[in-house]
């Protein structure tokens, strides 16, 4: 599980996503000047990019109480009515997962976000009245891995929009160079690049890999941290260069014996849900260009052939 210690705690702690960070500061600053509560703010990216840890910093920042909700957790309007209830001015409600919740919150949620005001049903059929209940002044952020399934009222209802990119290789390497002194592991500069390239360009499996880097130091298994005994560690740990696992490399595989295959064949061999295959195991493959997706499928491209040869010249050799 990844600690949440490693949350960055200041604008200086969270890596990388400039641009979010630069504009962040001048909305923020902004507000205080103004006396005002930040506006509504929508984040989205993939999972263990940051987006979490940008709300924590945020609610740090301008130093307000957070309240959290899951989106998949909100099942019936009181779950999201009591909460709005509870916020106090300056409080900020952050809904993580907010591509999951129902139709019928979403309702709710509308208002809130536009006007500031929740519009309750009162009473049954006949009898039944709407009252509107102003809140105080208060930030909601919300943040998605699935921003595609956003209706188009809930997206513009956000005045802000952020979307987390890519994370430089420097920026990776700095996480866990960072993540690394927090748990007193030394690692040189040259073992926190390699390291990086193990990542998937996702902060939270750097944080993973530091922590168990040092599972294997402590418990003597390995040595040292230098680039070998790190290439032992991954081996054993079941993680191939530029950090694929067993699932990516049989996806490869696949599509090499296969030429071309649609996701639905791919996810049939692959015994695995078209969903895990898209978000899980694709991008890396893309992001590396080993993997095409085109009209008429998918296709390995000659890169991702090479990788795999490599992969299985070392493993003959060893
Ligand atoms: N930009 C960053 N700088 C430093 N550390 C980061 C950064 N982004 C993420 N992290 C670290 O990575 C971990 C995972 O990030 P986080 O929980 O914010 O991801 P997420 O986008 O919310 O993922 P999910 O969609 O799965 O909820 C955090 O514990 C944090 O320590
Ligand atoms: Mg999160």
């Amino acid at each position: 599980m990844v600690n949440n210690n490693f949350r960055p705690n200041s604008w200086n702690e969270f890596l990388g996503q400039s641009q979010i960070i630069s504009n962040l500061k001048i909305y923020v600053e902004s507000a205080r000047q103004q006396n005002k509560t930040l506006d509504h703010l929508l984040i989205h990216g993939s999972s263990g990019m940051g987006k979490t840890s940008l709300a924590f910093l945020i609610s740090k920042v301008m130093k307000s109480k957070l309240h959290i909700l899951n989106g998949p957790s909100i099942q019936k309007p009181s779950d999201l009515i009591a909460v709005l209830s509870a916020l106090k001015p300056s409080d900020i409600l952050f809904i993580d997962e907010v591509h999951a919740i129902s139709k019928e919150i979403l309702e709710i949620l509308y208002p809130v976000l536009e006007d500031n005001k929740m519009n309750l049903v009162i009473g049954k059929d006949y009898n039944s009245k709407i009252i509107n209940v102003s809140l105080p002044e208060f930030t909601i952020i919300c943040a998605t891995t699935e921003i595609y399934k956003l209706s188009y009222p809930l997206l513009n209802r956000f005045p802000i929009h952020f979307q987390i990119m890519d994370y430089s290789l420097s920026e990776m390497s700095q996480i866990i160079k960072n993540a690394s002194n927090r748990i007193d592991l030394q690692l040189s500069t040259s073992s926190c690049e390699f390291i990086a390239s193990y990542c998937r360009n996702t902060p939270r499996i750097a944080i993973n890999l530091v922590n168990r880097i040092k599972d294997y130091i402590i418990t003597k298994h390995v040595n040292c941290t230098n680039i070998v005994s790190l290439k032992t560690i991954f081996k054993q740990m079941g993680i191939y260069s530029q950090g694929l696992t067993n699932n990516d490399v049989e996806y490869l595989k696949i599509l090499k014996e296969h030429k071309t295959l649609g996701i639905e064949s791919l996810a049939q061999i692959l015994d695995a849900p078209i969903a895990t295959i898209i978000q899980n195991i694709e991008p890396v493959l893309i992001r590396e260009q080993f993997v095409l997706r085109t009209l008429r499928g998918r296709m390995i491209t000659d890169k991702g052939l090479k990788y795999l040869s490599e992969i299985f010249n070392k493993e003959a050799a060893n």
